[in-house]
């Protein structure tokens, strides 16, 4: 864990450092990944039963790809009833706060006597990825199906590989409660290479979403422009802005929450008060001698952890926006009010009652958020995401009477003449016959 305080010479040194310290992405499995994607194409069903019975060492035919109805119901009844109870509350929330997030269609005419439209339509068919084993969150089956669901996407296919042969029941009772019914048991980059060109039993998709591995997100990078993806998601990052009048073991626990997720995950606190920024230090040590995560959370904490003295929350301010994190936890008594100054963050959980975990799960936003500092350009998940515009334009003689003379102008001065014809001869044809 760096010790950083905005009054030392060194400290833009120092937070340079910080900020270069973010994941980057994993490059020796492009060609591994490239064959498997042309395989794949050559080699459809046969080589994803192939690939499937290498890296997970499972024996699968064209008819056992697709996980049948029955298998679903029956490891989705094998979850206790009050986690289905939790699933559904996440589920209901993150529905709604989806649902409110559909756009309107825009439809009106000009002063010029255009009509102008923009049309927003879900895309046909997407693919969600869901990892394998111990990594699959159900939570985050939610998070990636629900906004598809919401903006009306047809087709929702999803792929989890299943090492051994084992199904995760969460994993298919979330994707039930969120109406996934298209699911495969396979996974990796085949998995990918196969939702982006499609196989005799799996039909491409439009655009692939979700988390992975190495091989999975080098396999989306390779398939995009075929298909559309998400943005490809580095380790895990919180910013949490926070005063003295803060528990310090809370604190610790809001930081080791991210720090658990993976080695890499990069947790920060920013505080103006030096004795309450040694205290939580010392309650991050004391949490880790009994944490369940503690080898993964004490690695992150350890590596990528930082500590930030600043004189005021003004500094905070700056910081929190320069750093612009995947999440950033405002624990100040005025907290809204900091928040406001806030323009680069995936998300934001304003108040001491207010820890980031709870927007992970049953605060309704999504958590599939922008990391290593992609937040300065880019946003979270939602239905904008499964949704795109077609524009519309529509008029008769007297509004190209009124915009068509500057287009021929336009066109003519970029050399495209039968662009400035297409307009003037219907200019033309209007004066002859005096429409
Ligand atoms: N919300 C989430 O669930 C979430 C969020 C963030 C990150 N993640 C990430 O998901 C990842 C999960 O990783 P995982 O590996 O457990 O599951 P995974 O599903 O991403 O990958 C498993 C697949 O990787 C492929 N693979 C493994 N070794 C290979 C090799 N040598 N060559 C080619 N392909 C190979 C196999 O096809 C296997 O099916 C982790 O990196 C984790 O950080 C998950
Ligand atoms: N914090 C993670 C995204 O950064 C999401 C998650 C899922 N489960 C728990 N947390
Ligand atoms: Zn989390």
């Amino acid at each position: 864990m760096k010790r950083l305080s905005t009054a030392e010479a060194a400290f833009e040194a120092d937070f340079a450092a910080l900020l270069a310290a973010r994941g980057g992405i994993e490059t020796s499995v492009t060609e591994p990944v490239r064959a498997i994607i042309a395989e794949i194409r050559a080699r459809g069903d046969t080589a994803l039963i192939d690939y499937t019975a290498r890296f997970d060492r499972l024996a699968l035919t064209a008819e056992t790809l697709r996980i049948a109805p029955e298998e679903i119901e029956a490891e989705a009844a094998k979850v206790p009833p009050e986690l289905l109870d939790a699933l559904r509350l996440a589920a209901t929330r993150i529905e709604s706060f989806h649902r409110a997030q559909m756009p309107q269609d825009l439809h009106y005419t000009d002063d010029a006597g255009l009509t102008l439209g923009l049309r927003w339509t879900a895309l046909d068919a997407v693919g969600l990825y869901v990892p394998g084993g111990k990594a699959a969150y159900p939570s985050s089956v939610l998070m990636n199906a629900l906004p598809a669901r919401v903006a009306g996407v047809g087709r929702i296919a999803m792929c989890v590989p299943c090492p051994d042969g084992v199904l995760n029941p969460l994993v298919l009772a979330a994707a039930k409660i969120s109406g996934v019914t298209e699911i495969y048991r396979v996974g990796g980059a085949q998995a990918v290479a196969a939702l982006a060109y499609g196989t005799t039993t799996i039909p491409p998709v439009d655009r692939i979403v979700g988390p992975g591995n190495a091989y999975v997100a080098e396999a989306k990078r390779q398939v995009f422009g075929h298909v559309g993806i998400d943005s490809i998601a580095g380790p895990s990052e919180v910013v949490i802005v926070a005063d003295g009048r803060n528990e310090p073991r809370l604190v610790a626990l809001d930081l080791l929450a991210q720090a658990e997720h993976d080695e890499l995950a990069q947790a920060v606190l920013i505080t103006p008060d030096a004795s309450f920024a040694g205290q939580v230090v010392a309650a991050v040590a004391r949490e880790l001698e009994t944490l369940p995560r503690a080898a993964i959370a004490g690695r992150s904490w350890a590596d990528h952890g930082a500590v930030i003295l600043v004189r005021d929350l003004d500094e905070a301010a700056t910081l929190a926006n320069r750093l612009a994190s995947e999440h950033l936890e405002v624990l100040l008594d005025n907290a809204e009010a900091f928040a406001a100054r806030i323009r680069h963050a995936g998300a934001i959980f304003i108040g001491r009652w207010c820890p980031e975990a709870v927007g992970d799960y049953v605060g309704g936003p999504n958590h599939v958020l922008p990391t290593s500092r992609t937040a300065r350009f880019a946003s979270g998940l939602s239905v904008f995401d499964f949704l795109k515009r077609t524009t519309s334009i529509a008029t008769g003689p007297d509004g190209l009477r009124r915009v068509g003379p500057a287009g021929v102008a336009l066109a003519e001065a970029e050399g495209l003449n039968a662009h400035a014809m297409s307009i003037a001869a219907r200019l033309a044809l209007l004066n002859e016959r005096s429409v």
